[in-house]
């Protein structure tokens, strides 16, 4: 089975707040997620007027093989947008639980029954493809979910997608309900997943085992609040973690967090998940002594899959094997006995300076043992 990836950062990813990129940069990134792979570009909000509808239409226009959907709330108006946009599929969402029906909206379930039925039919009518979302579902009472998602695949609908708007579910609970609601109603179901507690990959993986076939992701987890389920992350679990296939080009994943990055003006942490600049880097003593034989020992998969390569750095937590290493690396000559004392000397300076030691600092330290192991002996005072 190959999971499909819908990639929302052009939409729930430029719902973080302070982020809004130009009609340039969404181009860019949707051609950049459309090179990658993706095969759906989630690529705005048409309702929010011309301009966001003329940035879709040239999304649109830019993009080769992925499909490109407008969000649309369920409301015709939105759907008018949708197709003064240019886009050929609609995702159109409908709020699931109680708490967003009655205390947001001042609804019933039965508006919502009612105008996400006329919705999905107008939009059929217009030759949408449509796929529907259950905004709150993971706080919505899973009976009414499941019914109204039975009636509405009867109508086209092409897939519903799961939202877990506050990211307030968790993976082994997730399973259950989302695996008796795909038994229940079967056909493609897509989990959309927040970061509130950290959990957004793991219920993400957790519903493609309970049999949903889309993920819903953004570059680097971009997204409202703690954000969503980062494309990268997700990607990578799957193909290692579950042993299925990933078509995507992994490796224009760091270039593309990077792009995304600077376009959102949220810079990169270093250890960010399989994108970041140093989750390559090995500097302890146990680890960088197993990965010069073996880097399976402390690597999940190979860094070049994800276009990255393995930096084996010194500094606090380094031992022997690092050090001789290294030396060896920057053609640096000095006996084993020297190799303690060396130790010491790079553990000191790590600390000092905080950083991990260049070629030039560990020839230094080198050059100070050599030189306090030939000095002559002080003379004994007095
Ligand atoms: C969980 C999510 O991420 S949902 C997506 C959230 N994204 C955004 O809100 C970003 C873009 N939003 C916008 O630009 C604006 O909110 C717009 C253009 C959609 C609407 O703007 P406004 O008309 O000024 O409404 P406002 O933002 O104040 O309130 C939201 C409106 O949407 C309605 N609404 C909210 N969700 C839905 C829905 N799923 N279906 C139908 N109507 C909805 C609300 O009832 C309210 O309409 P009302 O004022 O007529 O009662
Ligand atoms: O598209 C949807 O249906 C869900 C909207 C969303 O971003 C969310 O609920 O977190």
């Amino acid at each position: 089975m190959e999971v499909r990836f819908c990639d929302t950062t052009l939409r729930d990813g430029e719902q973080t707040p302070g982020v809004a990129f130009t009609a340039e940069e969404k181009v860019a990134i949707a051609v950049a997620l459309d090179a990658a792979g993706v095969h759906q570009i989630e690529a705005g909000i048409p309702a929010m007027g011309p301009g966001e509808i003329e940035v879709l239409r040239r999304v649109v226009g830019a993009v080769e093989r992925a499909g490109v959907v407008a969000w649309c709330r369920a409301d015709q108006r939105d759907l008018d947008a949708a197709v003064a946009s240019g886009v050929s599929a609609v995702h159109v969402t409908i709020p699931a639980s109680d708490l967003h029906l009655r205390v947001k909206l001042g609804k019933t379930r039965a508006w919502a029954r009612e105008r996400i039925t006329a919705c999905v039919r107008d939009a059929t009518d217009r030759g949408l493809l449509v796929s529907v979302g259950f905004e709150d579902a993971s706080r919505a009472d899973d009976a009414f979910v499941t019914d109204l998602a039975g009636e509405l695949r009867g109508l086209g609908v092409t897939r519903f997608r799961w939202a877990d708007t506050v990211g307030v579910a968790n993976p082994i609970a997730l399973h259950t309900r989302l695996r008796a609601l795909v038994e229940a109603v079967p056909g493609p179901w897509e989990i959309h997943a927040h970061d509130d507690f950290g959990l957004a990959t793991a219920n993400t993986i957790a519903a493609v085992q309970a049999g949903f076939t889309w993920v819903s992701t953004t570059v680097t987890g971009l997204g409202e609040r703690a954000g969503n389920a980062p494309i990268e992350e997700v990607a990578m679990a799957l193909r290692h973690l579950l042993e299925l296939p990933v078509e995507l080009d992994t490796a224009a994943f760091r270039p593309l967090a990077r792009l995304v990055a600077g376009a959102a003006r949220r810079p990169l942490p270093a250890g960010k998940a399989v994108v970041g600049d140093e989750v390559f880097d090995h500097e302890s003593g146990i680890h960088v002594h197993g990965v010069l034989r073996a880097p399976a020992t402390y690597e999940p998969f190979d860094p070049a899959e994800v276009g990255a390569s393995r930096r084996l750095v010194l500094g606090k937590h380094s031992g022997r094997a690092a050090v001789r290493h290294l030396m060896d690396r920057h053609g640096i000559d000095a006996p084993d006995e020297d190799l303690e004392p060396i130790v010491g000397l790079v553990r000191a300076h790590a600390t000092t300076h905080k950083q991990p030691l260049s070629g030039d600092d560990l020839r230094a330290l080198v050059r100070r043992v050599a030189t306090g192991r030939t000095a002559p002996p002080t003379a004994p005072r007095g």
